[in-house]
């Protein structure tokens, strides 16, 4: 488990100092992946940096397993790091090192015997799906297997913390979904509490089980992504929800943007409502996902019916949400806001190399 407690980072001083990151409180159980979404210079990068101390907070804690790490002298700070693993975007490897050698670094720099760092690799190897590939160079594998090299070799020292700062930016969705999925499995495998900081929202349906939104510094809003997703309330729900284009209401109809706001949405709503009004709907956009055994989405729904307050009440009936769409062409919906805008993400620097020293 990690909990962040007040977390602040000012950079500078006196009347050039800049508040980065404000007193976040944030708790993440083991077992569980939160997913740290913002815009950009929200402060995702900082908030990455102090989570595995790279950079030392200017007040508050880091606490992994009940242990304040903020605190700690630089030596013992060496050691206790290695309860963080990170993995950072395209993964950092060391070019002129195998697949193998590059999983084997953190344990050389610890001093474990070459029979021992041989048998963790093989292991760690064999977890991410790529025991076939240990004497590869990265330029010999594809993105996606660079970045389980660099899963594996952020769990050879066995954390219970796993961070990824933009680990899954720039791969395609494919692979992002199997990177996803790994690490949807090393969470239940090892038990890990995972910080997946993002700035990509829709990777987020599919990886978290929580979400929190940072924006300059502060978490405005975090929740289970499940009552996130079916409060109509909750601008981080709403902005997770993918953005569709729908169809043309036809004329004489009128295009309502429908999300669920209840965990209890009968899966035959349409039916119901249309029986409500005692007109057809019609579907005109629709995405709807399972999570945690909960079905949650959004719609765009066509509707002849002119009484606004009626229509509005028919939805609500069966736990639904609706509201007048402004332009039915429009892709985004009349309250839903908008999704945090991709941002150049972040390169990975020479500092990485304190994490295994
Ligand atoms: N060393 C530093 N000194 C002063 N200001 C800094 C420093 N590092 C970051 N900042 C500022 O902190 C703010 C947050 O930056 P950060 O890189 O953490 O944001 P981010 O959410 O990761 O953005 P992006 O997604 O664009 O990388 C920015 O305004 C940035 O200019």
């Amino acid at each position: 488990m990690i909990s962040l407690k007040q977390l602040t980072k000012v950079y500078g001083r006196g009347p050039d100092a800049v508040t980065v990151l404000d007193h976040l409180d944030v708790d993440v159980a083991s077992g569980e992946i939160l997913a740290v979404v913002g815009p950009s210079g929200a402060g995702k990068s900082t908030l990455a940096q102090c989570i595995n101390l790279l950079e030392r907070p200017t007040s508050g804690q880091v606490i992994v397993n009940g242990e304040d790490l903020s605190g700690l002298p630089e030596h013992r700070l060496r050691v206790a790091r290695r309860r963080i693993g990170t993995v950072f975007q395209s993964a950092s490897l060391l070019s002129r090192r195998t697949a193998a050698e590059n999983v084997a670094l953190p344990l050389e720099y610890l001093g474990v015997t070459p029979a021992e760092t041989k048998a963790r690799v093989a292991e760690l190897l064999e977890r991410v799906g790529l025991s076939h590939r240990a004497n590869h160079y990265p330029f010999e594998l594809s993105g996606g297997q660079r970045q389980r090299v660099g899963i594996a070799r952020a769990l050879a020292l066995r954390p219970s913390v796993l961070l990824s700062d933009e680990a899954t930016s720039g791969l395609d969705p494919e692979t992002t979904r199997s990177v996803v999925s790994l690490l949807r499995q090393l969470r239940d495998d090892l038990d890990l509490a995972v910080v997946f900081i993002t700035h990509e929202m829709d990777t987020v349906l599919h990886v978290a089980d929580s979400a929190a939104r940072l924006d300059r510094g502060r978490i405005i809003e975090q929740g289970r992504l499940v009552d996130l997703l079916t409060d109509h309330d909750s601008a981080l729900g709403r902005a997770l929800q993918p953005q569709l284009s729908p169809a043309e209401p036809g004329t004489g109809s009128r295009a309502w943007y429908v999300t669920y706001d209840s965990r209890t949405v009968p899966a035959d709503w349409l039916q119901r409502v249309s029986a409500d009004l005692g007109e057809p709907a019609a579907l005109l956009a629709a995405t709807i996902q399972n999570i945690d055994g909960t079905s949650t989405g959004n719609a765009t729904v066509g509707l002849a019916a002119a009484d606004a307050a009626r229509v509005e009440t028919a939805f609500a009936r069966h736990g639904l949400r609706a509201a007048l769409r402004p332009d039915a062409t429009t892709a985004d919906g009349p309250s839903a806001p908008e999704a945090p805008a991709p941002d150049d993400t972040p390169n990975t620097t020479p500092k990485e190399a304190a994490l295994w020293v």
